[in-house]
């Protein structure tokens, strides 16, 4: 006998069915989750969201007047007992739940804060909200005066990241949008990951081994070393990091005896930066005319533990230097476009009084997976609670994710996209013809007529 012929119809036509959605959802998993995923889940999302709600401490007593016919259908809802037909009780009020709408991995949706409600309370509940909802994570990504805008991702979506700067070499690498904004990755929103040295001047880039913060430099490197910036290294690992990009550095040190000298000329420099601003009345040099505007720096420092670690007497001293000059950067570098991005292991009051201090003056910090949890709060700092165990909680098999706060304070998840040595070097290689000599970047902006072809013109 065809087994066909004792399946009854309707199962097999249920059957097919359910194979052919099993296959375009494997397929085609983007079409399969804005066609039939997304608009099932959002049905379930309106649905459940009472109890969800009431089960996350979202919810509201309010009284309302209620009105019924059958008095013991209401009260079997167990939201209250009524013996008459129309009486004021108190009921549960959930947050009023907006159309949710489809993004590649989750979706968003705004709420409509109760009386007394605050976005933090629904920052508090994301892990519970998440567990209801049967996703990867819950977070806030917005709020406006009585709303609230949730974030729920069905999986994380920095699982599959890709270089964010192409290694390759195109005619014209860049825009003056682009000026000091590379672009190192992706943030969990979908959105780029860019280190804007214009928006934070000084960026702190924190992590265990093999977290991932070579990778970053490897990253920012492909991105800036197109731009009409100076880069300049300080490789306290003896060199191994940063050399392969020689090429595209306009100075490299290994040392902390060269640290102290590199350092005092940077300020040196700074200072005839502000006299120049000065002079032309400007506050900054984004203020100068474009053909006066000196040439930005950039300064990566790898291993800043190292600066600071002292075995003797004269070691103290270069240290008491190196801290102070990196001070003064820190604090002032901002107007006259000298940067930093400072790498390091642990940057804590451990490695002495001036790391406190410089701390204090880095807007920008990256979280790269952590050992301890003094080291996510020291980079931290005492930021939302959530950012330290989210901090805490990057795997190791997830190397290049890290915890990113932005100007306003908020933090995200981010990952940098994947970046060889190689890539880096080769990027460092193809431009290297746009690595300002140290007398160039001495000279710019100080209203010396350099030849057009000797100082790159950097729009503001
Ligand atoms: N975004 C990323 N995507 C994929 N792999 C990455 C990413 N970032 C780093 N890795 C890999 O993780 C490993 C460690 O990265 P990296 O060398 O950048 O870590 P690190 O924090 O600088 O380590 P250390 O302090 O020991 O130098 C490398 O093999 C690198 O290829």
């Amino acid at each position: 006998m065809n087994l066909l012929d004792v399946i009854p119809r309707p199962a097999l036509i249920a059957l097919g069915v359910l194979v052919a959605l099993r296959l375009w959802r494997r397929l085609a998993p983007v079409s399969y989750w804005y066609l039939i995923g997304f608009p099932v889940k959002a049905v379930r999302l309106r649905w459940t969201w009472r109890h969800i709600a009431s089960g996350c401490g979202l919810t509201k007593k309010r009284h309302r007047w209620w009105f019924t016919t059958v008095p013991g259908l209401v009260a079997s809802t167990g939201v209250v007992k009524v013996k008459r037909r129309f009486q004021r009780v108190a009921v549960d009020t959930k947050p009023w739940m907006k159309l949710p709408r489809p993004l590649r991995h989750g979706w968003r949706v705004t709420f409509h804060l109760l009386d007394g409600q605050v976005p933090d309370d629904y920052a508090k509940v994301c892990e519970r909200l998440a567990h209801a909802w049967r996703v990867e994570a819950v977070r806030v990504v917005g709020s406006r005066p009585g709303r609230v805008t949730l974030q729920a991702s069905v999986r994380d979506p920095l699982t599959n990241v890709q270089p964010a700067t192409p290694c390759d070499d195109p005619p014209s690498g860049w825009t003056a949008a682009d000026l000091l904004r590379p672009v190192v990755g992706v943030l969990e929103s979908g959105a780029s990951w860019s280190l804007d040295f214009r928006l934070i001047p000084h960026w702190m880039n924190v992590g265990a081994t093999q977290s991932g913060k070579s990778n970053l430099i490897n990253a920012l490197i492909v991105a800036l070393a197109r731009q009409p910036v100076a880069l300049v290294g300080f490789d306290l690992k003896g060199g191994v990091e940063l050399s392969p990009y020689a090429p595209r550095l306009s100075a490299l040190v290994t040392n902390r005896t060269d640290a102290v000298k590199l350092l005092a000329e940077l300020i040196g420099i700074m200072g005839l930066r502000m006299l120049a601003c000065r002079e032309h009345g400007a506050r900054d040099i984004w203020q100068l005319p474009d053909a006066l505007r000196p040439i930005p720096v950039v300064i990566l420092v790898d291993e800043l533990a190292e600066l600071f670690l002292t075995a003797d007497k004269a070691e103290k001293d270069e240290v008491t230097k190196t801290a102070t000059a990196l001070l003064r950067i820190a604090q002032l570098g901002r107007a006259f476009g000298i940067h930093l991005l400072l790498s390091g292991q642990r940057i804590g009051s451990d490695l002495g009084p001036g790391v406190t201090a410089l701390r204090a003056q880095i807007g920008g910090r990256i979280c790269h997976r952590v050992n301890d949890p003094e080291t996510a709060v020291m980079t931290l700092g005492d930021l939302d609670p959530d950012a330290l165990v989210a901090a805490r909680s990057i795997p190791p098999g997830m190397p290049g994710v890290a915890i990113v706060t932005g100007a306003d304070g908020r933090w995200c998840r981010a990952r940098s996209g994947y970046v060889s040595t190689a890539a880096a070097e080769q990027a460092a290689c193809a431009f290297a013809d746009r690595t300002p000599s140290w007398d160039q970047i001495k000279a710019s902006g100080l209203g010396h007529e350099l030849d057009s072809t000797d100082q790159p013109q950097i729009a503001a």
